[in-house]
């Protein structure tokens, strides 16, 4: 017993001592693992508080600034202008963020404006700095006889630290989007000058809804790009004309035989540029004086065009004006006259302020019977001829109304093109094809097309044949 009892005694004293190495053991652990819990925890507190600590500091250091545009009267026109601006602006901008939308329909603008819903806001970025937009609303002081009346109003927020940016470059960014955007989706109209007792004025006649666009243009493809690329540095040019010193205005004449594709260019032009059509009939104009005052009313980013100048070089037109003769009023005839050059000269004066350009297109089938004064740079400054119909204007016409971009027949149909004398609208007029019993396929349009271009070369033929006998005839040496 004894023996067992110190060797029990011993394994008893051995096995309490190792019991209490493990039970210290454990309380060390789990005490270890309370404080990396409680420092985590501590941490994680911390750091939040820390965090929070500086952002306020860093607030109360780059406190938040907010701009508000308003939508009411109070600010006159321009102020309806920025909040409508900054609404097509963010149009884009909202639909992938704010869970809310409402769609309004503008006077003018061809599909609805999206916008956020009053209370809800988007983040935008630009050049690196986030800034918020939201809209709010209030009710307008007072009451009126249509009762009260709410006005909406975006608020613009963003940092102290980065006002310089946003109120320059953001601000005009906001500006020139949403004015281009809303341009882009404007509703374009047509305008012409009717006479009446009264003098002469710009009357609308309709919405210009023509389809023609550059893509559909049938002409050359370095040509067309070209003249896409003059156009958007002349619509996007505020500056460069400003820089310079020079109105922001720009002409262009375009010549060529009739069908070539004249009217079809300046309604490709408008749906390009966005801009209202105003079309000058001068013949309707009585006089110098009244065709300035028609030129200088037309608004910036418009387009006045004046068809056939050839045929317009000179009108006269007779008017009776009473004259005091002795006691009586007696009638006098007149005759007053409207010249190209008058015209011109009232282009040359048209002040363009710098809201937007003016662009000037005239046409002509007779290039050659145009004094070479009236076609001198700025005056016209872009001359484009328009000429019969080559291969790479067929390729367009045939892709557009065949949807053909290859076929067998086309190394014949580029040969007979470079002989013959069609117009781009002859061209088009053979490939529609006939619908319904005996419909044409693209073969048979391409053939009916090839018949039609044989004739031609035979025409320009007998043509040469022609001239070359003339000129055998009247040469007395022979
Ligand atoms: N270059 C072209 N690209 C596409 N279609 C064209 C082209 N030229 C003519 N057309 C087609 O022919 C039709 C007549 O063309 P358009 O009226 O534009 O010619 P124009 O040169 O203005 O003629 P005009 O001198 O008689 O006024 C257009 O409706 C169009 O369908």
């Amino acid at each position: 017993m004894e023996n067992t009892l110190p060797f029990m005694g011993y394994h008893g004293s051995a096995g309490q001592e190792g019991m209490s190495q493990m039970g210290l053991g454990m309380a060390i652990a789990a005490s270890m693992v309370v404080m990396t819990m409680f420092q985590q925890f501590l941490l994680t507190h911390l750091r939040g508080y820390v965090e929070l600590f500086l952002r306020k500091l860093f607030k109360s250091l780059d406190p938040n600034v907010q701009i508000r545009f308003g939508d009411d009267d109070n600010g006159g026109p321009k102020n309806h202008e920025a909040y409508a601006a900054v609404e097509t602006y963010l149009s884009s901008k909202c639909s992938d963020q704010a869970p809310r939308l409402k769609a309004n329909s503008v006077r003018d603008i061809k599909t609805p404006v999206l916008c956020i819903d009053v209370g809800e806001g988007v983040d935008d970025e630009f050049n690196g700095v986030t800034v918020r937009w939201q809209l709010g609303e209030e009710k307008e002081q007072g009451e009126s006889y249509r009762g009260s009346r709410k006005n909406r109003y975006y608020t613009l927020t963003f940092r102290k630290s980065n006002r310089k940016m946003v109120v320059g470059e953001y601000l005009r960014h906001v500006m020139e989007e949403g004015k281009a955007a809303a341009a882009s989706n404007r509703q374009l109209k047509l305008y012409s000058n009717s006479s009446s007792e009264h003098g002469s004025n710009w009357k609308y006649i309709m919405d210009f809804d023509h389809p023609a666009k550059f893509e559909t243009l049938a002409m050359e493809k370095e040509k067309k790009e070209d003249i896409i690329d003059d156009l958007i540095r002349f619509s996007t040019g505020r500056e460069y004309y400003r820089r310079i010193g020079k109105p922001w205005k720009r002409g262009y004449l375009l010549h060529g035989p009739p069908g070539t594709g004249k009217s079809t260019m300046i309604a490709a032009i408008a749906n390009l540029l966005s801009y209202d059509v105003y079309d000058l009939e001068l013949s309707a104009v009585l006089s110098n004086a009244t065709l300035k005052r028609l030129v200088n009313k037309i608004p910036c980013n418009s387009i006045l065009v004046i068809e056939d100048i050839d045929c317009s070089s000179k009108i006269t037109h007779q008017r009776e004006r009473n004259t005091p003769n002795q006691g009586e009023e007696k009638k006098e005839k007149i005759l007053e006259t409207v010249t190209l050059s008058g015209l011109l000269n009232c282009i040359d004066g048209l002040f363009s302020a710098n809201d937007g350009g003016r662009l000037m297109v005239f046409t002509t089938n007779h290039v050659e019977a145009i004094d070479s004064a009236l076609l001198r740079r700025g005056r016209m400054d872009k001359h484009i001829e328009m000429p019969f119909c080559g291969f790479e204007a067929f390729k367009v016409l045939a892709k557009n109304y065949l949807g053909i971009e290859e076929h067998d027949l086309f190394g014949k149909i580029e040969g007979l093109l470079k002989e013959s004398s069609v117009t781009p609208a002859d061209v088009a007029e053979n490939l529609i094809a006939r619908r319904g019993e005996g419909e044409d396929s693209g073969d048979d349009c391409l053939k009916k097309l090839i018949e039609v271009l044989e004739k031609s070369v035979q025409q320009v033929l007998d043509k040469k044949g022609e001239g070359k006998r003339e000129e055998i005839e009247s040469d007395p040496s022979l």
